[in-house]
């Protein structure tokens, strides 16, 4: 028992990587030069370094969307068993994690047009809820889940100062920190076992910041472990267990042919 608290959720051991540029005759751009870190459950830990060094990608590795071209990613689930290596794991694997113990807040909101925001957001409680997937559920019961997923994101929403008026609009149309707060809100909507979350407060103004700042405690205080990039450095400061550097390339960092 004591084994299992002591492991990490994410184990990342020396992960390489580098971009094919096809616009540029295929040269290779090297930009993750063997990163290793581990991350314990209620563990934030932010991710420090110049612009340009692969903070964002690693992110997107560890949500499973980038591939690696060596080195290990390994994700302890809470189903138990031998920790799932993100970086190899199938698609499905990963799309299953994702559904339930995985949860990304991206720079940027990427929702399916003409769906209203309090739907884009309830949608990640409802692919999650085990009755609704077990095809168990009929219209009735269909309805209630939506009823209950739709409550919970308005609470969300109110929380997060979105005003009421915009809640069933598509969010293509909205601000900056607005369609921000929507992802924040599809982010931390579910609790879960590994948050990424990349400048989660970029756009927003000092009283949604704190809002943020005391869900990514509250986060912490329910055991999830947090992967971030924080620019802001008070943010940083109140929400960071620790920083981590990214190794710099070996040489001074070139285009490789
Ligand atoms: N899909 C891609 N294809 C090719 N090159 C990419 C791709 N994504 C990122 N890069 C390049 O990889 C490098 C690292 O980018 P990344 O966004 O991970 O940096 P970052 O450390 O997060 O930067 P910032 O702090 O400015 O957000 C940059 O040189 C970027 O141009």
């Amino acid at each position: 028992m004591m084994m299992k608290s002591i492991m990490p959720v994410l184990s990342v051991q020396d992960v390489r990587k580098h971009f094919t540029l096809h616009l540029r005759s295929g040269q290779a751009l090297p930009v993750l030069h063997g990163v290793s870190l581990d991350v314990h459950a209620g563990e934030c830990v932010a991710l420090v370094g110049a612009s340009g060094q692969g903070k964002s990608t690693l992110i997107k590795c560890l949500y499973g969307s980038y591939g690696v071209d060596s080195g290990r990613i390994l994700f302890a689930s809470e189903q138990g068993g031998a920790p799932v290596d993100l970086a190899q794991a199938q698609a499905q694997q990963v799309l299953d994690l994702r559904r339930r113990e995985l949860a990304y807040v991206s720079q940027f909101l990427r929702a399916l047009p003409r769906v209203g925001a309090l739907d884009v957001v309830a949608e990640r409680l409802l692919q999650a809820d085990p009755l609704l997937l077990s095809g168990q559920v009929d219209d009735a019961g269909w309805q209630a889940a939506q009823l209950t997923a739709r409550a919970r994101v308005a609470e969300l929403f109110a929380r997060l100062n979105l005003p009421e008026a915009i809640w069933d609009l598509p969010p293509a149309t909205f601000s900056g920190g607005e369609q921000q707060r929507v992802n924040i809100a599809r982010g931390f909507v579910q609790p879960a076992r590994l948050l990424l979350l990349d400048e989660p407060t970029a756009s927003l103004d000092a009283m949604n910041r704190r809002v943020v700042i005391e869900m990514i405690a509250a986060a912490k205080a329910a055991g999830t472990a947090i992967v971030g990039i924080f620019h802001d450095e008070e943010v940083r400061e109140a929400v960071a267990s620790r920083c981590v550097a990214l190794p710099p390339a070996a040489q001074p960092e070139r285009i490789l042919v």
